[in-house]
């Protein structure tokens, strides 16, 4: 058996990368009934001629579900500092979603030649927040060295609503006018209709990037209380330890959270979201 890492699945096929040029086309052992995803590492056994089955699932480091994506070393969130304007819940939303899926991801805010201040406000704001955030701008180029410098011997995802720009900066992140040169086989064609898919392009032996296009934030609504604030980590490492063991930090006395948002500790915005999702869990209850 070898082992290797799932680049594609495409009409009940995975493409695995073995270190090798060509990939190798697998199906799936009967009787292995997990679910593989795009990411996944694991065990294969070669048929011969790049055909081969696999055998076991080896342990996930992190997942994300939306779209189905295993194994990533760092994740980009890119928003736009203008045109879509940001929302910060959104942003907070998606953040928040891959803390989720165990991944503390960078964020990164493209445009930045349409509105600098808004680009800096934001910056100061999530650096705050304990995320590393990057500006850039796929038009003039500003910030994308240092983004390349990021991704060797790592597989880095890139996410983000429509809009952003996401196409026009991972084409300059790669060097590339059009993504589909360089795809990482012939074999498998990438069309528009595969854009829903997450799909991962082998930049160099193990150095990989994953463009992960119609991310969706996860549905908070089955979560604890106590989870949704360990999925902000800034609110959750404030320190301070409620009155109440099962102090929701809303309106209840001697709430440490409430008096580190008036103390300047959490930022209020940050506060909001966490407010806004405990409520949005309150509602599916009643
Ligand atoms: N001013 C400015 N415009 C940009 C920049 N990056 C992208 N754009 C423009 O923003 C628009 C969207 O860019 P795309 O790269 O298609 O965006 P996308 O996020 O991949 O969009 P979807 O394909 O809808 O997911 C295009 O009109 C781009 O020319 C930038 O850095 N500055
Ligand atoms: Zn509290």
């Amino acid at each position: 058996m070898i082992k290797g890492r799932v680049i594609k699945n495409y009409n009940g096929y995975y493409y695995v990368d073995i270190g090798e040029h060509d990939l190798v086309e697998c199906r799936r052992r009967g009787k292995l009934k997990q679910k593989i995803l795009v990411g996944d590492e694991l065990m294969i056994t070669l048929l011969g001629s790049y055909k081969g089955i696999i055998e076991q699932l080896l342990l996930r480091r992190n997942s994300i579900r939306r779209p189905a994506v295993a194994n990533i070393d760092e994740m980009f969130v890119i928003m736009a500092a203008k045109s879509p304007d940001p929302n910060r819940f959104l942003i907070d939303k998606i953040l928040m979603t891959c803390e989720y899926g165990g991944i503390h991801p960078k964020l990164c805010f493209n445009k930045c030649d349409l509105d600098r201040a808004a680009a800096e406000a934001y910056h100061d704001f999530y650096t705050r927040c304990g995320y590393e955030v990057y500006l850039v701008s796929a038009k003039t180029g500003e910030g994308i060295a240092a983004i390349q410098a990021l991704l060797t011997h790592r597989m880095t995802a890139f996410s983000g609503p429509s809009g952003v720009g996401k196409s026009s900066l991972l084409s300059r992140i790669l060097n590339r006018d059009d993504l589909s040169i360089g795809s990482i086989s012939n074999k498998i064609q990438r069309g528009r209709h595969t854009t829903r898919h997450s799909e991962i392009m082998k930049l160099d032996r193990d150095t990989y990037v994953v463009d992960t296009p119609g991310f969706s934030s996860l549905d908070f609504e089955h979560l604890q209380p106590r989870d949704v604030l360990s999925l902000l980590p800034d609110m959750a490492s404030c320190g301070g330890i409620c009155r109440f063991s099962s102090c929701l930090h809303l309106s209840e006395p001697g709430c440490a959270v409430k008096t580190a948002v008036a103390e300047g500790k959490i930022q209020k915005e940050r506060y909001e979201t966490y407010c806004k999702i405990i409520s949005s869990i309150a509602e599916r209850k009643r």
